[in-house]
């Protein structure tokens, strides 16, 4: 039976492996992790992470093919495939500090691996990583060469949180990259039959390794690029008058442009546009091509800017200043059908607010209120490092409040802003909601999900990302 092993039970080895072992019965797959409490999590019935089907698929195949352990040596040295799907945070010190891809986690991977191994290997990358990774991972895995081959392939994750097991059961492809020898043409075609057991053949991309490492890099780098697009643009709707649903809608019907991911809003978040984009703007300094590098900077910088524009927006709408002010938060998470907040703009926004002395009641369905305290308290990149590697949380913040009802959370506010497109917002009673709040009440909806013209008939002050202003805003300045 082939032996896969994948280092590191987070968000992309969980799902991925479990759809691994759920379509390939004939391998056994084991997910390790140097983190006790995510194993736990992993064997218990509250899984570490949520993820719309993934509890159906971690029962059906747990115990049977798919296992979770903190042997991580032992499982290494038996296995034939290993993925590596650790962390790669921005470095929060140091060279390329704030830009660069810390590859710690992944390197001790790698040692870890040449010290323990004792059979040929192919070791696969997962995590995303700077292109020309894997020849510094090879030197690592040869160093200590005990007549063992270990053959290194690209294999980069395209899921999106809250939709993956959708994206893993129907890739729109799958990429591996391996070096152009016969042993590595080898391995991807080993790669390619795992697979094969549930992509079709043609969705299957074969390349070289850096072509796989950088694809990686763009494509995150266009997404988000798509999103400063429409953001910037939402700016330019607010003061114009024009409405940036019609223009991405009829920007987006242009075979040519398409679609997707042209919803404005509050900006991106997420543990990888950010860290991936500064990660190729490193790439590109280092290599001399500084017009490059600030061409991507940019997408990060109209980010930046469309969250601070959103809080500048909330405290001139109420009278320049929200100090004392109760605002509800609603939503926390960087997007919805997920729990985790790893970049989510909500962060900034609450800091904004908090910077403003405002008081906030927070709400999320999916995320614990020692979560939102460590979110609020941490520095900006610590998040993205091993959960037992953090900082301790403080118990509390001042002026923050985290509550489990929305209804709850607006409850005597003086506004609300919608930080998370969650389903549920969209269907919540907005007369009862205004009955319950301060006058006058003021809507902020950082996601375009709810009814502007029918909260304007309720009796609310709306705002909503890129659309004509209520008179009541069009005379406040938006800038701080
Ligand atoms: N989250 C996503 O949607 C997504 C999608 C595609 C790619 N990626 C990339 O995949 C990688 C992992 O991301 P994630 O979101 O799953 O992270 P994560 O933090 O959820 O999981 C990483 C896990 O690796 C473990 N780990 C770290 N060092 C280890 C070691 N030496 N040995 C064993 N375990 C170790 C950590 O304890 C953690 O549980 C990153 O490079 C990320 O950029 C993430
Ligand atoms: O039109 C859009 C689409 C998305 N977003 C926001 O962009 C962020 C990222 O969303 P999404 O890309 O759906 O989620 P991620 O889980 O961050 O997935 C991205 O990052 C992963 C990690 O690299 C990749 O694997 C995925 O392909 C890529 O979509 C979220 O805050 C969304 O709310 C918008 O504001 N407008």
């Amino acid at each position: 039976m082939v032996k896969i092993c994948c280092i590191g039970a987070g968000y992309v080895g969980g799902p991925t492996m479990a759809v691994i072992a759920l379509k390939c019965p004939d391998i056994e797959v084991t997910v390790v992790d140097i983190s006790t409490q995510r194993i736990n999590g992993w064997n218990s019935e509250h899984l570490p992470i949520y993820e719309p089907g993934l509890e159906e698929v971690v029962k059906e195949c747990r115990g049977r093919n798919l296992f979770f352990s903190t042997d991580v040596e032992k499982h290494v040295a038996q296995a034939d495939i290993i993925f590596v799907s650790v962390n790669t945070p921005t470095k929060t010190h140091g060279l390329g500090a704030g830009k660069a891809a810390d590859l710690t986690y992944w390197e001790s991977a790698a040692r870890m691996i040449a010290d323990v191994s004792k059979s040929d290997k192919i070791v696969v990358e997962k995590s995303t990583v700077p292109v020309k990774t894997a020849e510094a991972i090879e030197r690592i895995l040869t160093h200590s060469r005990k007549g063992i081959n270990f053959t290194i392939l690209s294999n980069p994750e395209f899921l999106a949180e809250g939709t993956a097991m959708k994206d893993l059961f129907n890739p729109d492809r799958v990429l591996i990259g391996g070096r152009e020898t016969p042993e590595g043409q080898k391995a991807i075609e080993t790669l390619r039959d795992v697979y094969a057991n549930w992509v079709p053949m043609e969705r299957i991309i074969c390349t070289n390794l850096w072509s796989a490492e950088l694809s990686k890099l763009a494509a995150n780098a266009f997404l988000a690029q798509r999103i400063s697009s429409v953001n910037a643009m939402s700016a330019l709707c607010e003061a114009t008058g024009a409405d940036v649903s019609e223009v991405s809608h009829s920007v987006g019907t242009d075979s040519r442009i398409g679609p997707k991911f042209l919803n404005a809003s509050v900006g991106f978040g997420g543990s990888c546009f950010q860290k991936d984009i500064l990660n190729l703007v490193y790439i590109c300094e280092c290599n001399g091509l500084p017009e490059v590098a600030n061409y991507w900077k940019q997408v990060i910088k109209v980010n930046d800017y469309q969250k601070s524009r959103f809080v500048n927006r909330v405290v001139s709408s109420m009278f320049n200043t929200v100090s004392s002010k109760k605002i509800a938060i609603l939503g926390f998470a960087f997007k919805k059908d997920t729990g985790d907040t790893r970049e989510t703009p909500a962060i900034d926004v609450c800091k904004g607010l908090l910077g403003d002395r405002a008081r906030l009641s927070i709400y999320d369905p999916q995320v614990t209120e020692e979560q939102i305290m460590k979110d609020l308290s941490m520095r900006k990149f610590d998040k993205d490092h091993p959960a037992h590697l953090q900082p301790p949380s403080p118990t509390s913040i001042k002026q923050v409040s985290v509550v489990w009802d929305a209804y709850e959370a607006v409850k005597d506010a003086h506004g609300v802003c919608i930080m998370t497109e969650w389903d549920e917002f969209k269907k919540l009673d907005y007369q009862k909601v205004y009955d319950s709040m301060q006058k006058p009440s003021f809507v902020f909806d950082g996601r375009n999900v709810v009814d502007v013209d029918m909260l304007r008939k309720i009796g609310f002050i709306v705002y909503s990302i890129g659309k004509p202003l209520d008179p009541w805003l069009r005379d406040m300045p938006a800038v701080a």
